[in-house]
């Protein structure tokens, strides 16, 4: 009898001498070589269903910002989290075997370790960004899901954020803690009645220009505006960069990843002073704002920013709500985080701050210990989360006065505008605008709140990365022996120094972060350590 799983494993062949690995964006690289990873993910998704009883499981097929030639697929958990990580580990070694008969046979080795019946109902649910390779990928996908004889939904063209939340939604109909309509209208309605809830009826003060990466945000930030109040009552919107028609112009010269590494706006930005804009990445789960003072000069209001300001606001509600005594807020971050904003959260917003290792999921998982976790990576990605009991006592909670109730409600607003699967620039965004409208503020009081610390970011190829460990939440390296010593001398020559290496998880280099007091002395720390770090590579 004809094997499925082998015949599906030839069609889509592995190319010889790549090894992949699921990191912390999943598989990610040329996307000319990712059919066989792609067919493989469809397999796994279907026995990742069917180890969870046959709950919908995604598959999003995206590189995000990485440039037009490269694509890249991501596996989503029933509630809209990451890929599990024993999951990842069988992901990678499932995209290594090299034989149609070794693919088959690791596919029964799953199944049987699992205790999966391979004739159980399986659900996979996929979703793609605008690049040109999305199509063919997606039909490896495909076949790698019929083969294991699951069945596929495919929702085409959709963000990051919007499949991890169709994901959710289907994994939670017809239960108490539905989240929502698992339909792109279900997701603009959901967001946008928020959003006017979330107003109680402040004003938003001048316009917002969205530089949508040239990616798949573009043209679902213009559905979501059809949803959202008239402009002469919510939010104008500019929507730029929106050009899909043009896949080999995604993430060139613009979007969230081009603004922050490059601490300037696109080029093509032809916003007045005190405009406020933002940025999206190429699959709309990573956002930075920024404007342009009366001076010209460019102001980056980064995910930091972000957390500090929704911090902030959701830490008032609370106390406003007459809740402060129950529920603590909280703020993680990665060692990214600029120091000022880490300064600035337990001394004037009075929060705890915890430090988690670089990737979203490692920010998910210590904010899932809070009440209320507010967790942003520097970059842009980030969300806030609350926990059952938090809803439950927020649900429950009876204001005494007319006041309370209004923050109360303001509260319950922000928590459904805020996306629960996953940090997502769209819902993101809106609760900004939420926040600035609340405050009353314009991007120079948001930028006001405390001054960044110049500092710099470096790439600095090795011969093989492996070799940097850290500990302390990648703040210090264990190895090379010595090396965190030097780091150490050169970090006390400056004032207010910080700097730290450590491999990406990404791409293949390691990183070196440095900030100080003033930008020469950043630039000189980061420069040093990079020296300290290719010395130590090349020994
Ligand atoms: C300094 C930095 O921005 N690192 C990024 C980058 O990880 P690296 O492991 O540093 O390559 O890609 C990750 C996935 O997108 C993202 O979560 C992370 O913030
Ligand atoms: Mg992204």
């Amino acid at each position: 009898m004809a094997d499925p799983i082998a015949e599906v494993a030839k069609k889509h062949p592995a190319p010889e001498g790549i090894v992949y690995a699921y990191g912390t964006a999943g598989f990610r690289t040329k996307a000319e070589v990712l059919d066989s990873v792609m067919a493989r993910c469809g397999l796994i998704a279907a026995l990742r269903s069917r180890a969870l009883g046959g709950k919908s499981i995604g598959v999003m097929i995206t590189a995000s910002h990485n440039p037009p030639e490269d694509n890249g697929v991501k596996l989503v958990e029933p509630l809209g989290n990451m890929l599990a990580e024993e999951w990842e580990v069988l992901s990678t070694e499932m995209a290594n075997k090299a034989t149609p008969e070794d693919v088959s046979a690791f596919y029964r080795e799953i199944a049987e370790r699992f205790n999966i019946k391979l004739s159980t109902p399986a659900h996979v649910v996929i979703g793609r960004d605008t690049r040109a390779s999305g199509a063919r990928l997606l039909s490896c996908v495909l076949d790698g899901v019929k083969a294991a004889g699951a069945e596929p939904k495919d929702y085409g063209f959709l963000t990051t954020p919007q499949l991890h939340y169709m994901v959710r939604c289907l994994n939670t109909q017809d239960t108490s803690d539905a989240y929502g309509t698992p339909t792109e209208p279900g997701y603009y309605e959901k967001f946008s009645e928020a959003f006017k809830r979330a107003l109680g009826g402040k004003k938003i003060s001048g316009s917002l220009t969205v530089d949508c990466a040239n990616g798949v945000g573009g043209p679902k930030l213009t559905e979501l505006v059809k949803y959202l109040p008239p402009k002469d009552q919510g939010l104008e919107i500019f929507v730029v960069n929106d050009n899909v028609i043009k896949p080999e112009s995604l993430n060139v010269e613009c979007g969230a990843d081009f603004v922050k590494t490059n601490q300037r706006a696109p080029p093509s930005s032809k916003s007045g002073p005190n405009d406020r804009c933002c940025s999206l990445d190429g699959d709309a789960d990573r956002l930075v704002y920024y404007f342009k003072d009366s001076n010209n000069m460019f102001h980056l209001l980064d995910g930091d920013r972000i957390a500090t300001l929704v911090a902030s606001f959701l830490g008032d509600l609370v106390r406003h709500s007459g809740l402060s005594d129950i529920l603590k807020l909280g703020v993680v971050q990665t060692a990214y985080a600029n120091g000022a904003a880490t300064n600035y959260v337990e001394q004037n917003l009075k929060l705890t701050v915890d430090c988690t290792p670089t990737g979203v999921k490692h920010l998910h998982h210590a904010a899932a210990k809070l009440d209320i976790g507010v967790y942003f990576e520097a970059n842009g990605h980030g969300t806030v989360i609350f926990s059952a009991a938090t809803l439950e006592a927020i649900a429950k909670h009876e204001p005494r006065s007319p006041a309370q109730k209004e923050s109360l409600d303001v509260l319950k607003a922000c928590i459904d505008l805020i996306n629960q699967s996953v940090g997502d620039a769209l819902s993101d965004m809106l609760l900004v605008e939420v926040v600035l409208a609340h405050k009353n503020w314009g991007p120079q009081e948001w930028l006001a709140t405390y001054n960044d610390l110049p500092n710099r970011l470096l790439k600095v190829v090795v011969s093989d990365r492996n070799q940097f460990k850290t500990t302390d939440a990648e703040r210090k390296l264990v190895k090379p022996d010595g090396i965190q010593k030097q780091i150490d001398a050169e970090v006390q020559k400056v004032r207010q120094g910080r700097s730290f290496a450590r491999a990406s998880g990404t791409e293949d280099a390691v990183r070196v972060y440095a900030e100080a007091a003033t930008r020469a002395e950043a630039d000189d720390l980061a420069r040093k350590v990079a020296e300290i770090v290719k010395a130590a590579g090349s020994a």
